[in-house]
This record gives structure tokens, sequence and C-alpha cells, in this order.
């Protein structure tokens, strides 16, 4: 059993989970210690011990693992102060992404709450929103949704009302200008010490605002502790930082047209609301597209149902193998000479 310090580590969002993993690993080097990992780059990786940030190389067998900003790793140090990851402890949640070649592509493990930064100005979208969601749900990670530029933004009363009436309202919903001290406030709820939080959305969405916003004020309340030598002041880093009430943000690049990594079951319970309709329709095998003693349409915003029709398609087209493609063409071609041969066939007899 490697020796920790839970409380220093505790401020990076050290959890009592991930710590309990230690005791299972039997073959950890003594001289291991435990850290978390702040910034990917190809050749290195960035990792925090809790007490400072440093360089470090993960272990050749560790190079199939889908690392994460945000994963646990132990690390050993070895000659000429070089470091080197041995052991990933599996995430508790992992969040990912998956390409347009079908790849997966990790973005952040061990994540408490997704912040979903969306402008209440030209960046209003529900749809991305709920791409979001679906991704930030599918990967069991708590979304918050907030809404940003409340004080500059466009109908912000409707804008907010639309989104009540088409989320479930067991998705937190917040409006915030992410310029005033409100917004941490607002986001107490989730800042708890040793919850990690993650920013996503747009470019200028206002991710980078609003983690200043949380970070100042971490800095006012936590100056107490800066001179005690292991305080909130040691978790200066690139990519983690430290709010108020003991919470760690983690940066991530910005995400465009992101495609959830989950298959079409975990997307249908990602959205709850039109999961938990689906019981009452007639049919057990009901799509919502115009059946009869259909629950769902008509209880759900309309445009939030198209959406979900279009993930799924999508979450579809992902989980087929190249092999299901090239059938599937097929499969439309005979279809669209079929179709061609009836309506030459129609005006032949005509
Ligand atoms: N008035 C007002 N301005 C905001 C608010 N949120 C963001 N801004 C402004 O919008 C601009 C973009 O905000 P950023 O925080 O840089 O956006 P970002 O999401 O970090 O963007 P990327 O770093 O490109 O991903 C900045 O000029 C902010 O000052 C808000 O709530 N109210
Ligand atoms: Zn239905």
């Amino acid at each position: 059993m490697i020796d920790i310090d839970f409380e220093s580590l505790r401020l990076i969002g050290l959890t009592q989970t991930i710590a309990s993993q230690l005791y299972q690993l039997h073959d950890a080097p003594a001289n291991a210690s435990l850290v978390r990992i702040t910034e990917i780059q190809r050749d290195w990786l960035t990792v925090h011990d809790g007490q400072a940030e440093f360089r470090a190389r993960a272990l050749p067998a560790l190079h199939d693992e889908a690392l994460a900003v945000g994963d646990w790793m132990l690390s050993t140090t070895l000659a000429h102060d070089e470091r080197w990851l041995s052991t990933l402890l599996p995430p508790t949640t992992h969040i990912a992404r998956r390409g347009n070649d079908g790849r997966h592509h990790s973005l952040v493990s061990n994540v408490d709450t997704a912040l979903l930064v969306m402008g209440l100005d030209h960046d209003f979208n529900p749809r991305r929103l709920e791409r979001y969601l679906a991704i930030v749900k599918t990967a069991g990670v708590e979304p918050v949704v907030v809404m940003s530029k409340a004080d500059i933004g466009d109908d912000v009363e409707q804008r907010m009302e639309l989104l009540r009436q088409r989320l479930p309202a067991t998705i937190p919903l917040l409006a915030v200008n992410t310029l005033s001290g409100d917004a941490a406030a607002q986001l107490a709820p989730w800042l708890g010490v040793g919850q990690t939080l993650v920013l996503l959305g747009s470019s200028g969405a206002g991710k980078s605002t609003l983690t200043n916003t949380l970070t100042q004020a971490g800095q006012q309340t936590g100056g107490v502790r800066k001179g005690d030598g292991r305080g909130r002041h040691t978790t200066t880093s690139r990519s983690l930082h430290l709010c108020a009430d003991g919470a760690c943000i983690i940066d991530t690049p910005g995400l465009r047209s992101w495609q959830p990594d989950a298959d079409e079951a975990s997307l249908t319970a990602a959205f709850e609301d039109i999961d938990a309709l689906a019981a009452q329709c007639q049919f057990r095998d009901c799509h919502h597209a115009g059946e009869p003693g259909c629950a769902v349409r008509g209880a759900v915003d309309d445009d939030r149902l198209l959406n979900y029709h279009k993930l799924m398609r999508e979450a579809r087209r992902s989980q087929q193998t190249p092999l299901d493609r090239i059938a599937q063409v097929a499969k439309w071609k005979v279809m669209q000479r079929a179709a061609v041969a009836r309506s030459k066939d129609k005006l032949g007899k005509r």
C-alpha cells in the first residue's frame, strides 16, 4: 500500500472511491506516488501530486490505454529525476467523444459535474445543448446548464422559459453573468471540496471567464491558507484550477460538433423525459414518429424530439461496422433501383 497525503490530494479532487482502489494494488512499487493528469502531449504528460505539477512519461505498456486529463495514476521516480507513470486507476467517470472516423477520443476522467456553458446571445442553440447533455449523461456525469451572458443576451427571459419547457425539470438550469461574483454563489452547490468540474461549450461562450470568476473567489476566501506550506496555493496548474469552496475545474479545449460516445440504449436513457413517456406508448417499439397511441409526440418539444431522432441515427450509424455499412448501401441501391423501376413502370402504363 503506497502512502498518500489525502488532505492535499483532496484539493486536486481525490475521492474516497479512487483512494480505496489503492488497497487493491498489490504490486505497486513502494516508492510510487499518486498523481493526477493535468495535460497530455504526444511525448509526455503533466501530472499534479497535490503539491506541485511536473512532467512525466507513461510506461510503454500504457500506450494503448485511453489516458485522459483527470485520470489518477501511480508515478515512480527513477534516476535523474525522471518520472514514469506505471499504473492507471480505473476512472469513476470518463467523458469521450466519437470522432468522424468512428474512433473514441478521451476528453476527461473522474469528473463529478459538467458545466455546459452556452451564451444567451447568438450562441444560443438548444440542439447543441442537448448534444452536450447526451455526451455528459451517457458518461454518468451530472450536467448543470449554465446560460451565460444573462446581462447582455437577447430575449433572455423567453430563451430561459423555452429551455425550462424543453428540458427535463431534473436538469439544473441557471442564467448567469460569468463576469459577476454572483456566478460563484449560484454554482455553490456543485463547488464543494474534492469535487471536480469540467466546462464544456463553444468558443466564446464564457468558459474562461467563468473559470476566472470562480477561481478568483477562491483566492480571496482561500487566502488564509496561503502561508501554511501545503495550502491551496500549491494548486497552480495550467489546466486544473481551484475554486472558492475547494472544488477543482479542469480546462478542456473547445469542442465543436461532438458526437456522444454511446450506444442507442444509453442515449435513450439520457433523454429521460422521452424514455419515461415511451413506457406509455401503445406500441412497445414505438418510434414516436406518428404511430397511433404515442405518448411522446405532443408531450415533448417537437424540435427536441427531432434532435433525439438525429442523435439516435448518428449512434446507430457509428455502431455499424464497415461491413454493415456496405450492406446498408447495397440495400439502399436495390431499393432505389426498385423505386426507379416502379416509376418507369407507372409511366409506361400511362
Ligand atoms: N457581459 C458578459 N460578457 C461575457 C459573459 N461571458 C463571457 N463574456 C465575454 O465573452 C467573451 C468570450 O468569453 P470567454 O470566457 O473567453 O469564452 P470561452 O468559452 O472561454 O472561449 P474559448 O476560450 O475560445 O473556448 C469575453 O470577452 C467575455 O468577457 C457574460 O456572462 N456577460
Ligand atoms: Zn411513441
